[in-house]
């Protein structure tokens, strides 16, 4: 058994940290009596929530009907269970029963239409006390808070975190450094669960915990996708499944799109089919994710991404190379086309000054019919690159040699352009020292004033000391035409 339901507390005072949420349950529990409101426990994942509600009906000596969201809660489905046990006699007779709505504030969508409405039916006719167990308070519908009171649970101080994760050590005869157990404590965000997954991982084969073997174990934590891949199909049990899919260090679209690649080795069409349909309604949940922006329903693509195929797969093992997903590489190819397309199309635009549109559908076959007809002397005219090359003769290997033989063409001009230009600077170098005596002199009290003024264009040039530079090429703005290539 992991150590998080291994150590999972039975009895309300067991619990620790949030004591006046906990009281404030106890007190609930004791005076409760038909008619009093039910109560929401809300608050971030791992803090003792619904450890709260069981440990409560524990103590009362309550049975327990729990409806999670995994459970198909529609209407009819809620009114079937928690109706009819909220208005019949327990169990056991006499005793009460507790009805527990976990995640409640994930009733939404299809499967849970109208399921909203049949809680609150359930809460106003029910004869049993009811627990309602959110992350999120206002993800809840409206007419069901209105219905309920509200206990808040706030994250674990890091404190409390770290005395638990050391009783916990006590008990599994662990030795463990308190800078290790802090570092825990630290990293858990107050997530009780993550904090003792944490450290139940730092302590596998091990008795002696440091800060070594928390960093190792919380790089190794970070389940990559390979794993997840591998343990799908190999038939991991659920939780592992999850705790992998928590882990990974990516979104649940990424890591469905992965999944979906790999579900091609499943080899039975049925099997198959059925590893799709979930992804699908996985699908859904992120779509509903991200419209809603409401972040807990993750939790539920991932659940429905990872079981579904596992079945599917039934632990046959994959015998494929785990691959990233193939519509990747197709979107990177597309998007590279695409942006070739339109460099391609703005350099013939403009070098030709055709309109995109009379491009595209009067002038690209004529000119690709050109192209094709005198590669070297097109790529050479309008600078096309090798890949752009290739996009009009379809040959890789001859718009590879002719992008290379341009280059080194280039690459000479310009060796022979800067040669040029070294020669003719250190000619004008040269003749200034001619030019120079005209105004070089500096004038001195003694000396006559000139004559006449040096020209402006003189003095400058003199004062200037920098060689004259070369000419810039003037740049041939006479329009092109097709033609001008040959
Ligand atoms: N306050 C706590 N004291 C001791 N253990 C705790 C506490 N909170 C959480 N845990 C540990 O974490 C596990 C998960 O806790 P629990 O399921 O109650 O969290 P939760 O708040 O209901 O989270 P979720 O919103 O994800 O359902 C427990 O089994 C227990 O091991």
């Amino acid at each position: 058994m992991d150590w998080a339901a291994q150590y999972r507390p039975q009895h309300l005072q067991d619990i620790v940290g949030n004591g006046s949420a906990i009281r404030q349950i106890a007190e609930w529990g004791r005076s409760w009596h038909t008619g009093v409101r039910p109560l929401i426990l809300y608050g971030k994942p791992g803090i003792g929530k619904t450890t709260a509600a069981h440990a409560l009906a524990r103590d009362m000596g309550w049975d327990v009907i729990e409806l999670n969201a995994s459970d198909q809660r529609t209407k009819g489905v809620i009114e079937k269970i928690a109706g009819a046990g909220s208005t019949t006699a327990s169990l056991t007779g006499t005793g009460r029963r507790l009805i527990i709505f976990d995640e409640a504030d994930n009733i939404h969508g299809n499967a849970d239409r109208g399921g909203a409405r049949a809680i609150a039916e359930v809460i106003r006719s029910s004869l049993q006390p009811i627990i309602l167990i959110a992350n999120d308070l206002y993800g809840l519908d409206q007419s069901i808070r209105r219905l309920c009171d509200t206990v808040q649970f706030r994250a674990l101080t890091t404190k409390t975190i770290a005395a638990h994760l050391h009783y916990i050590c006590s008990r599994e005869g662990v030795d463990c450094d308190a800078a290790a157990l802090q570092q825990i404590a630290d990293n858990s965000g107050g997530d009780m669960r993550s904090a003792v997954n944490s450290l139940s991982a730092a302590a596998i084969g091990t008795d002696h915990v440091s800060t070594a073997e928390v960093q190792t174990s919380q790089k190794d934590e970070r389940t990559s996708i390979f794993e997840l891949i591998k343990a799908i199909h190999a038939g991991a049990d659920d939780d592992i499944l999850l705790r992998y899919a928590r882990e990974v260090n990516d979104t649940p679209d990424t890591i469905e799109q992965w999944i979906e690649e790999s579900i091609g080795s499943v080899k039975d069409t049925e099997d198959k089919a059925y590893a799709y349909e979930t992804l699908a309604r996985a699908d859904r949940f992120i779509g509903r994710t991200y419209r809603r922006q409401y972040y807990t329903l993750w939790k539920y693509a991932s659940a429905l991404m990872v079981m579904g195929p596992a079945e599917a797969a039934g632990g046959r093992g994959i015998h494929a190379r785990i691959m990233p997903p193939e519509r990747w590489r197709k979107m990177g190819t597309g998007r590279k086309q695409k942006s070739l397309r339109s460099n391609i199309m703005g350099k013939l635009g403009e070098t030709y000054h055709i309109p995109g549109n009379a491009l595209r559908e009067d002038f690209f076959t004529p000119i690709t019919k050109l192209i094709e007809a005198d590669p070297e002397v097109y790529a050479r005219a309008l600078y096309l690159d090798r890949d752009e090359l290739e996009f009009f003769i379809g040959d890789k290997t001859q718009a590879a040699s002719i992008a290379k033989t341009l280059a080194k063409e280039r690459r000479e001009e310009e060796r022979g352009y800067t040669k040029k230009k070294v020669k003719k600077g250190q000619k004008a170098e040269k003749e200034t020292p001619k030019k120079a005596p005209d105004v070089q002199p500096t004038l001195t009290a003694e000396d006559d004033p000139p004559e006449a003024p040096p020209a402006q264009e003189t003095v400058n040039e003199v004062a200037d000391p920098k060689p004259a530079a070369a000419p810039e090429p003037v740049p041939d703005t006479s329009q092109k035409t097709l033609f001008d290539g040959f």
